[in-house]
């Protein structure tokens, strides 16, 4: 019931749906106690010998128009209480995707996809019941028992009706104690579900790697153990299931028996008449519905109840980083500014950086290097707000990150991440990404300041050319490149590239880099790299160590100090003049 009355909002907003579905089962169930009656007056008349031509043809009659009206009111209620609950479905999909849209990356750390696709996929469609098979049981089933135990009690007799309700208390009992087993098992048949997904999904998008390991067999072996265990908590909860219509079956045996038996004595005993208990097993047989429905819905509530508490889990989840509360959405400079700024991941105790102090102008260039691990990317997701983080330490135009509203944050940084993610979209589709508006020459643009325009010519659909799953394979210096492109369409006043030329040639960074600098003369650029050819153009380069910055300066600042940047650089410069 408690899944019922958190769904309520629901039901208010399409109230008419549900009054009306509903009212039209009542209507059906008032109907059907109309045919038991018919037939024990025509058995009582048969026996009576009074039976007429006349009389029969009118029941017969009776009978068929109230099947032809059963069936069409049948299909309505169907429609309207079935098509809500589908409507129910969508809405918590769309909810729960734009709720998992808004979260930061923190959650998603602490999420496994596949769990969170598996309440996306399994769990709504089990609250869906509930809207659908629960309330039609719910109201039916309710209606049905009152109104044929209403009939009974005063159409047939009443002390018959009591005796053949004997066994039902056991039938609460039972559903009771099974609905509660039920509730905990589906719980955790849906969480081993979730796991399972998250397996396939990462073997999926791994395979690859699983294959260049030689960990087929391993994972294959992997995935036997979840889907083990799947297989084993679906048959506790299946093991419940199996013993929810016995039970019931049983308990309705036992109230036909009585019936039968006290029934027959009744009729010897001049009680009641034959026809009368024909009657009676006729509207005891219309209980066994409601009977099994009550099964049915205590079965429904559980396992839409623990499919809503694993949804409403999710939904609780707030973003870590919330909008101030009047933020700023005016235009701002191009100026970066790092005051003290250290940062601990939730979570961990090290900080992953310590004590950043920077300043950038508007047209400047940062450069950001250091050993893998040292906060490079940590600074640049730190800018973009992807963190709670300390008050007034990280300004973009001269105003804190936190007091600007996410959507000008976001218009203003142009980002390329370390990990390029490019959709199962058309090139062209997926340059645009961030400016959908944006023209074809200005697609073509962005893509050759990313140096991508001659490879875009070894494809026979050009800028049409479906990429990923569904489409041709790219390199990873192509992705990257792609990636370049839809930061560069944007033309957001500050660029910040993560390690985004570590998968194209010195040539072509070159390029990309000369591109920059000539399209990008008053805006600012914030590089992060391992070859330090990519950051020796810049007004400053910090160089990280361990979270902190150890040597700052430019390129030539830098190389007079001959700390690491120099030793890395001339070891570079070295490689690449034997590699070259
Ligand atoms: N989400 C996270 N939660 C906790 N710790 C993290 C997280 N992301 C990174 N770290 C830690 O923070 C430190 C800095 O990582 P970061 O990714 O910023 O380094 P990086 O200099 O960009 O490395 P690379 O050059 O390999 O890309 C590392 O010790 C890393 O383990």
């Amino acid at each position: 019931m408690q899944t019922l009355r958190q769904l309520s909002w629901f039901f208010r907003a399409y109230w008419k749906r549900y009054v009306i579905g509903i009212s039209v089962l009542f209507v059906i169930d008032v109907l059907m106690l109309w045919p038991p009656k018919l037939i024990g007056d025509t058995v009582d008349s048969i026996r009576n010998s009074s039976l007429t031509d006349a009389d029969l043809t009118q029941t017969v009659v009776i009978l068929l128009v109230l099947g032809v009206s059963l069936y069409g009111l049948r299909f309505l209620w169907r429609y309207l209480l079935n098509g809500g609950a589908l409507i129910l479905e969508r809405t918590l999909r769309e909810r729960l995707f734009a709720h998992l849209t808004r979260m930061t990356p923190s959650f998603f750390h602490r999420k496994r996809s596949g769990d969170l696709m598996a309440v996306a996929t399994n769990d709504i469609p089990a609250i869906e019941q509930t809207a659908s098979t629960g309330v039609l049981t719910l109201v039916d089933a309710l209606f049905m028992t009152v109104l044929t135990l209403g009939v009974m009690v005063t159409a047939i007799d009443w002390k018959l009706t009591l005796a053949a309700l004997i066994p039902m208390p056991f039938l609460a009992w039972s559903t009771a104690y099974y609905g509660k087993l039920l509730h905990d098992r589906f719980y955790l048949a849906q969480e081993a579900f979730g796991e399972m997904n998250d397996h396939v999904q990462q073997s999926v998008s791994g395979v690859r790697v699983l294959r260049a390991f030689v960990q087929e067999k391993a994972d294959i072996e992997a995935y036997r153990r979840v889907s083990e265990k799947t297989l084993e908590r679906n048959v506790s909860v299946s093991r419940i299931d199996a013993l929810f219509e016995p039970t019931i079956a049983i308990i309705i045996g036992f109230s036909f028996l009585i019936g039968l038996g006290y029934g027959t004595y009744l009729v010897f005993t001049s009680a009641i008449s034959l026809g009368d208990l024909v009657a009676f097993n006729l509207y005891l047989g219309l209980l066994i519905w409601p009977m099994f429905a009550f099964g049915w819905l205590v079965n429904v509530l559980q396992r839409g109840g623990a499919s809503h508490k694993r949804f409403t889990e999710l939904m609780v989840e707030q973003p870590d980083v919330t909008e101030a509360a009047n933020p700023v959405t005016s235009q701002i400079a191009n100026t970066v500014e790092a005051r003290h700024f250290s940062f601990t991941y939730p979570g961990t105790d090290k900080p992953a950086l310590t004590d950043i102090s920077f300043r950038l102008g508007e047209g400047e260039t940062l450069g950001i290097v250091g050993r893998t691990g040292s906060g490079k990317s940590t600074l640049c997701r730190a800018l973009l707000h992807q963190y709670q983080m300390k008050e007034q330490v990280l300004l973009i135009g001269g105003i804190p990150i936190e007091g600007l509203a996410f959507d000008t944050l976001r218009e203003k940084i142009g980002y390329v991440p370390q990990e390029h993610l490019l959709f199962s979209r058309t090139i062209a589709e997926n340059v645009a990404f961030g400016k959908p508006q944006a023209t074809t020459e200005e697609v073509m643009h962005a893509l050759e300041l990313a140096e991508m325009k001659r490879d875009l010519a070894q494809f026979r659909e050009g800028l049409q050319t479906m990429v990923g799953e569904k489409g041709v394979t790219l390199s990873g210096g192509q992705k990257q490149r792609i990636s370049i492109a839809r930061a560069l369409l944007m033309d957001a006043g500050i660029l910040i590239l993560d390690d985004s030329l570590s998968a194209v040639d010195a040539r072509t960074e070159e390029s990309i880099l000369r591109h920059l600098r000539q399209e990008r003369a008053d805006k600012t650029t914030i590089i992060t790299a391992h070859r330090l050819s990519a950051v020796q153009h810049a007004q400053l380069i910090l160089v990280l160590d361990e979270g902190r910055i150890v040597e700052q300066g430019t390129h030539d600042e830098l190389m007079h100090r001959n700390g690491w940047y120099a030793e890395q650089y001339r070891r570079q410069q070295m490689e690449h003049d034997v590699a070259g």
